[in-house]
């Protein structure tokens, strides 16, 4: 494996799967990916991501990028946020939409958090990278081939994402906006 090889870890597939969609061809490094299902710890955002990212560097001591997606209802002043994977697993879609009955505040925030380690250094120094597009919580429309992105309608738009087609998700979503910074990082640096 080259210096320039970075490792994503995942346990979600069609992250991936984005990952390559959006970053194309256009990428100085190589990206391997290793599938993990790395611990959670509970906390804000960004904490989590860190952590994540610590986790993955000790365990492959290698420079690795994870990403946690969160789902933040503004109602309900954040949540689910990083929780959103447990709430959808238990509740499926519908029963998101469920939890803003009663609130007239519809809006929401996708927001992904990439974090990046070269664990070189011992005190596993973090790097992060988020996008966040803000949209709304509908009843479910579209596809289900990609957690909750059937209750999720972008601003501006009046298909959800999953009944977008996939280009045209991958060029509005938290993931695009959050690559778009990571992908400028490593461009400005290699060219340094
Ligand atoms: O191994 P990791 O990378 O952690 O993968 P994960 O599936 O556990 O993902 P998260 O911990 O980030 O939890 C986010 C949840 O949101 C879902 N999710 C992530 N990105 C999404 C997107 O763009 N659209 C819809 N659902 C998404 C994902 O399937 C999870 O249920
Ligand atoms: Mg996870």
């Amino acid at each position: 494996m080259s210096q320039r090889t970075i490792t994503f870890v995942t346990g979600n597939a069609k992250k991936l799967e984005e990952l390559r969609a959006i970053l194309g061809g256009n990428f100085p490094l190589e990206i391997i990916s290793h599938k993990l299902d790395l611990p959670e710890l509970q906390g804000e955002i960004d904490e989590v991501s860190i952590k994540k990212c610590q986790e993955a560097a000790r365990r492959l001591k290698r420079p690795v990028l994870v990403e946690d997606t969160s789902l933040c209802f503004n109602a309900l002043k954040g949540l689910p946020g990083p929780y959103i994977k447990w709430f959808l697993e238990k509740l499926e879609p519908e029963g998101l939409t469920k939890l803003l009955t009663g609130w007239e505040d519809k809006t929401a925030k996708a927001v992904c958090t990439f974090a990046y380690c070269d664990a070189k250094n011992e005190n596993l120094d973090v790097m992060l990278f988020q996008g966040i597009t803000n949209g709304q919580i509908v009843s479910p429309r579209g596809t289900r081939d990609f957690g909750w992105d059937c209750v999720f309608q972008p601003d501006g738009y009046s298909q959800t994402y999953a009944e977008l087609p996939k280009s045209e998700k991958n060029t509005i979503s938290h993931r695009y906006k959050a690559l778009e910074k990571f992908k400028n990082y490593f461009i400005e640096k290699t060219n340094e």
